[in-house]
């Protein structure tokens, strides 16, 4: 009979990623022990306490590694369609003007959601969370962003909300209808700030079908005062806020996220030091984006040195989503963190465990093995943790444990 539902999983090296330890917080010849969900044990076998290993159920891990379940800490998951005609189309030389005159853009797959039913964005959600699950997700944050108007958020949302009922995986969600103008807004961005604050997120909020607010700050989307309204109400809501920042030019939103003490903030191409420095002081965790980068061909790279020298914490993500960033591969992510962006092999796994955790505010649930988190673990057939960045498009995960199961 196995004591109280214990598992133990030994003969393994740890990557705990614990905050403070040297690197990835390695210990060779380690041991992580779990009880109803939660890790009771993560460390050297030899210093484990005798009860953790009676009567447990035992998986001789042969050796392998073992890092924390990966999070995926920025997506837009929840859509309908795609839009790899307009990919067609700019690879023919149209422009992203020429592109959203023939009615693509984000405009494209907000006619596309609201014209699916909950159900058929649940169906078409599932292969692409399945992809990143392959891969040892164990948390992913979906954004809504495609309704731009109170049904159709509700309906992302509740489609996002359905996922972790799905599959084993902790869903966390993002209201993000501060994302684009929807046709009927008529240009009238202010108008539409409006309607976010006074209709979609009093109602998201009292459904719970968010956990934080994001918004799109950029001069094709909404100012920093459109935005500071939004952030204003989500405070008013209680609800944690978030920011796609600096993405494409710099309106010093990194600044207006750091001001607001926002989780992350996200993208950072064009952020200045003195928003690096903002970041720093508030806590704000950067989120590197590089699948959008590589796939709008942008040049201008995000300042990791600066995030460095101010002591910004990283998180790396897919973003993914049908216009910019239809990505599916945290691992193939980290390469390109790592090769665009100079990113370390420490950065990038800190990037999808424990800072990934923070930019989601989950730390003290997941994103390192340490006693007291969940027991999300992903077990590699590797020989370095360095594999899990270098290879491209090649899977090397050999178990993945959620909640210890
Ligand atoms: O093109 C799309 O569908 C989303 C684009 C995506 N959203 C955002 O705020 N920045 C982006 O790159
Ligand atoms: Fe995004």
């Amino acid at each position: 009979n196995r004591q109280g539902g214990l598992r133990l999983w030994r003969n393994a090296r740890l990557v705990t990623m614990v905050e403070g330890a040297a690197g990835l917080g390695i210990v060779e010849k380690g041991a992580v022990a779990a009880r109803d969900g939660l890790i009771v044990y993560a460390g050297a076998e030899a210093d484990m306490p005798a009860p953790f290993g009676q009567g447990a159920e035992t998986i001789d891990c042969e050796g392998r590694w073992i890092t924390p379940g990966l999070i995926d800490c920025h997506t837009h998951l929840v859509y309908a369609g795609n839009r790899a005609n307009e990919f067609e189309m700019r690879l023919a030389g149209a422009t992203y003007e020429e592109v959203a005159r023939a009615g693509g853009g984000i405009v494209s797959s907000v006619k596309s959601l609201r014209a699916a039913s909950e159900d058929e964005l649940v169906a078409q959600t599932l292969p692409r969370l399945d992809a990143l699950i392959a891969e040892g997700v164990t948390t992913v944050e979906v954004k809504s962003g495609y309704g731009l108007d109170l049904d159709n958020e509700k309906k992302s949302l509740r489609a996002a909300r359905r996922l972790d009922g799905e599959r084993q995986v902790m869903i966390r969600t993002t209201c993000l209808a501060a994302h684009a103008l929807p046709p009927e807004a008529k240009g009238d961005k202010d108008a539409f700030v409006d309607l976010v604050n006074e209709t979609i997120l009093p109602a998201v909020a009292a459904e719970k079908l968010a956990d934080a607010v994001d918004g799109f700050c950029e001069g094709i989307a909404f100012s920093p005062e459109q935005v500071a309204r939004v952030f204003d109400k989500a405070k008013a809501l209680g609800l944690p806020v978030k920011l796609h920042a600096d993405q494409l030019s710099n309106l010093h939103g990194a600044a207006l996220a750091a001001r607001y003490g926002a989780l992350s903030a996200d993208h950072l191409e064009y952020t200045d030091e003195e928003g690096a420095a903002a970041m720093a002081k508030a806590g704000t965790v950067a989120t590197i984006l590089p699948g959008a980068y590589y796939f709008i061909r942008e040049t201008k790279k995000p300042p990791v040195d600066l995030f460095r020298r101010h002591g910004v914490k990283m998180a790396v993500a897919t973003d993914s989503n049908p216009g910019t960033s239809p990505l599916t591969s945290l691992l193939l992510t980290m390469n390109m963190g790592a090769t665009l962006f100079g990113l370390t092999v420490d950065e990038c796994l800190a990037g999808i465990t424990r800072e990934a955790a923070r930019a989601l505010g989950m730390l003290d649930r997941t994103g390192t093995l340490e006693a007291g988190k969940s027991a999300d673990l992903a077990i590699w057939d590797i020989e370095r943790p360095a594999e899990l960045v270098y290879r491209m498009g090649f899977n090397p995960l050999h178990a993945r444990i959620w909640r210890g199961q």
